[in-house]
Order: C-alpha cells, then structure tokens, then sequence
C-alpha cells in the first residue's frame, strides 16, 4: 500500500469554527484563496522521510540551527495550546518532556506559555544531550517555572496537558522506564492533551499501539510539525499543522504543497480529520 496518504482539505472553511479562514468581503484574492483551500491537500510523511527533511533543514543548504527550529516548533505548540485552551480554561499546563528534541519543544513551548499568562509545570527526568535543554531549562527557571519529580500529582492538578515525550523518532514497541509509567499515567489523566508532532507511543506511520501502555491513547489535540505524518490518518481530535519554515525547494522535494495554508501572521493551521 502506497504510504502517502494526503489529508484533505476540503470543507475545511467550515471546520474551522472559531474565526473564519477569508473576509466575508469577496474580493479576487479572497475568492481566489477560498478555491484554493476547498482542493487543498498535505501530504503526510513516513518517518524516515520526517527525519531526512528534518536535517536537510539543518544541513549545508537549509541554513537553520536546531534552536531556530525548536524556537518556531515550540511557538506552535504554545499557540494551539492558547487556541483549543484558553486561560479562561484554566491555566495549569502540565508539560511531560521526552529526551529528545520533541521534550525540547515542549520546554519552548513552556516559556511561551509562561508568557501568554499560563502556569506552567515541566516533569522532564531524562535531559537531551545537546546543551540546548540546559538553556531551556535555564530560561525557564529564570521565570520561576517549577520542575517537578512527581508526575502523578502533577497529573492530578493540571487543567491541561501538553505531551511532548516522544516525536518522529520514537521506535519499538516497548517504552522503556520512567516513559512508560508516564504515558499510562498521561493516558488515565481527566485533563486534556495536546501531543507534539505525534502521540507519544504511537508508531510514526502506524499509529496507536495494540498493546502496552500507549493502547487508547487518544489525545484531544495534535500539533504536527512541518508537515503531519503518515499516523494522523489515526488521530480523532482537533490536528493543526505548525513549523512554518519549510522552504518551497524543500515541499516540492518532498511533495508537500503548503503555499496559502497559514494565514496572516498565524504559525499554526487547523487541519480537518483525515478521510
Ligand atoms: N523538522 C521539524 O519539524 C522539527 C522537529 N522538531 C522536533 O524533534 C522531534 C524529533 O526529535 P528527536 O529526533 O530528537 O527524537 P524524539 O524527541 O522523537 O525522541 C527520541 C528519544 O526518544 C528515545 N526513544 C525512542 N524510542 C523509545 C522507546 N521505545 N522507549 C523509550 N525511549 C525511546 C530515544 O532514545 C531518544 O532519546 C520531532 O518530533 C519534533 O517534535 C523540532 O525540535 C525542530 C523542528
Ligand atoms: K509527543
């Protein structure tokens, strides 16, 4: 079966409910944009192909540091944050960091979130390597934000998740200690959950586990990054694309087609479920 499955974006004006994608006055280009997204599609990404175009970003030719990236990345996740949980909800944010650059969004995301007026609080056992996450990790106690150790309580007094565990280089089918524990508990939790780039478990291009602790896991909310991968056809929540950094040689390459997807200033576009 051929693993590159588009989302479509037809019907997508009206799916998105909260502010309309065009004008209500019907100049040229405001038609021409409303033709433009009821034929739109993105294609999705297997995960070796996430992580080629991921370092040709960063290669001799893209020109982006890993913070540049992480800083827009992680700037998506704190607005789709701020869009399918407003402060009005409540403004605990439990942020679950993996070991990887996902964990690292999460820590941007934080900040950003800090500055939007949110609370939030990071459980992040296992640093990355790259020195990177000791800045983040820095910047964030600059702003008082607390590290806790303890998940479970943490998981109990927040009004909102972001799962930033695990991104497009998760493999396998176990989840080795302390993620394992962490994702079961996630998955238990009342509080919704936005996942970055993938549901921390699931299989880049197969989507939710069978068995283990990441079966059912199903969060509200999904922030794909760059472009979605082959698992959304899986997600049932609301799923907005972020990273609005791709260079056009680089979406011709890799067949993706987002010109006139973000809107304005908007770093995040809200995508339909898959067909
Ligand atoms: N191109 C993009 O769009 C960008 C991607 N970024 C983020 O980077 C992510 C990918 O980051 P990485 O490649 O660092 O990797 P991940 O953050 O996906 O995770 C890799 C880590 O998870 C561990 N791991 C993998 N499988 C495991 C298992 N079964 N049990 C326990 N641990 C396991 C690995 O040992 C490694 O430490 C993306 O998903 C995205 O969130 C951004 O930071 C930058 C821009
Ligand atoms: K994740």
């Amino acid at each position: 079966m051929q693993r590159t499955a588009a989302i479509r974006l037809s019907g997508i004006l009206n799916t998105v409910s909260k502010r309309p994608l065009v004008s209500n006055i019907p100049t040229t280009a405001t038609l021409f944009h409303k033709k433009r997204m009821s034929s739109f599609s993105v294609k999705t990404l297997g995960a070796q192909e996430a992580i080629e175009l991921d370092k040709e970003l960063m290669g001799p030719e893209g020109g982006y540091s890993l913070d540049q990236l992480m800083e827009l990345a992680g700037l998506s996740v704190a607005n789709t944050v701020y869009k399918v949980h407003p402060l009005s909800n409540g403004e605990r944010i439990l942020v679950l960091c993996g070991p990887g650059n996902n964990g690292g969004d999460g820590l941007v995301a934080a900040r950003h979130l800090w500055h939007y007026g949110y609370k939030p609080t990071i459980y992040f056992p296992k640093k990355g390597k790259n020195e990177i996450f000791e800045r983040l990790s820095t910047q964030l106690r600059g702003l008082g934000v607390p590290f806790t150790e303890d998940y479970e309580a943490a998981l109990k007094e927040t009004d909102h998740i972001v799962d930033a565990i695990f991104g497009f280089s998760f493999t396998g089918t176990t989840i080795r200690a302390p993620f394992d524990a962490v994702i079961t508990a996630m998955k238990s939790s009342k509080a919704p959950t936005t996942s970055v780039d993938v549901p921390s478990s699931w299989d880049v291009e197969n989507g939710p586990p069978s068995e283990g602790p990441g079966k059912d896991f199903q969060p509200e909310n999904l922030i794909s990054l760059t472009a979605p991968k082959h698992l959304t056809r899986h997600f049932k929540g609301r799923h907005f694309l972020g990273g609005r950094f791709c260079p056009p040689y680089l979406q011709e390459k890799y067949g993706l087609d987002l010109k006139g997807l973000y809107q304005g200033v908007d770093q995040i576009a809200e995508l339909p479920a898959a067909e």
